[in-house]
């Protein structure tokens, strides 16, 4: 069967001395063994970016250490000043735009979620464990970096996806949604209240996002590879709808 071509926003980073585009294996690895697709890297060089929508079968936003920008959301303070990634940003934030408006399908996951409600007008809280109430949602180290962390409670759509009401989810970041913007709905919540799943009210084809990292061992967690399946499936339908045009 034709695989999709999926891009993969890449980070930029600064390795052996030279600024380098990047972003984990595991992000393609994950699209390759459960959505039936070919990934493909966009590099963070801004608006230009959007030239590629015309050949992209759907875009998963991956994760990144690195943080949305608080200016991006109109924040007044930021508390993260070295952990910014500007260029990532100026590519992520209008091509999400420009992806929902052409109805490519898009999975968002963890800075992806962030940046999908930044995009929409939402902000983010900077440091989501020093708000009253909420848990440490930063990861361990080493081997436990992605150990299962906390229970999820999902609705809707993406209940429906998973095949389950409840879910083990690892846990991998220091930011979270604060204000939702207008246009998501919430589809997943952790324990302490923090958002753990939006989805685009009315979009025109799968746009699904989560803080989590299904991407991690895929194949062997059933919702994780029941929501890659089907982004893979969204992306095979969108690519056949064009192909028949
Ligand atoms: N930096 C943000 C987003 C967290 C995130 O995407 N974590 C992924 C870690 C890197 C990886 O993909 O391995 C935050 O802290 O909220």
């Amino acid at each position: 069967m034709t695989q999709s071509i999926i891009g993969i926003p890449a980070c930029t980073k600064f390795i052996a001395g030279y600024v380098q585009h990047a972003t984990p294996a595991r992000y393609g690895a994950s699209l390759i063994a459960a959505s039936n697709a070919i990934p493909i890297l966009i590099p963070p060089e801004g608006e230009q970016m959007r030239g590629l929508l015309d050949r992209l079968d759907g875009i998963m936003f991956n994760g990144s250490p690195s943080n949305v920008a608080p200016l991006r959301y109109g924040a007044d303070f930021d508390a993260t000043p070295d952990a910014h990634d500007p260029e990532r940003d100026a590519t992520t934030i209008p091509l999400i735009l420009a992806a929902l408006d052409r109805g490519i399908p898009v999975l968002c996951i963890c800075r992806g979620m962030q940046e999908l409600n930044v995009a929409l007008g939402g902000t983010l809280f900077q440091e989501v464990h020093l708000q009253p109430g909420r848990m440490d949602h930063r990861s361990g180290e080493g081997e436990h970096r992605f150990a299962v962390k906390h229970e999820v409670t999902l609705s809707g759509e993406l209940a429906r996806i998973s095949g389950a009401e409840t879910i083990q989810v690892n846990s991998l970041h220091g930011q979270a949604i604060d204000q939702l913007a207008a246009g998501l709905v919430v589809e997943g919540t952790a324990p302490d209240g923090t958002i753990e799943a939006v989805r685009v009210e009315g979009a025109k084809n799968f746009a699904i996002a989560v803080q989590w990292h299904p991407e991690w061992e895929v194949t062997h967690f059933p919702d994780r590879k029941r929501l890659f399946n089907a982004f893979g499936d969204a992306c095979a339908a969108y690519r056949q709808s064009r192909d028949s045009v």
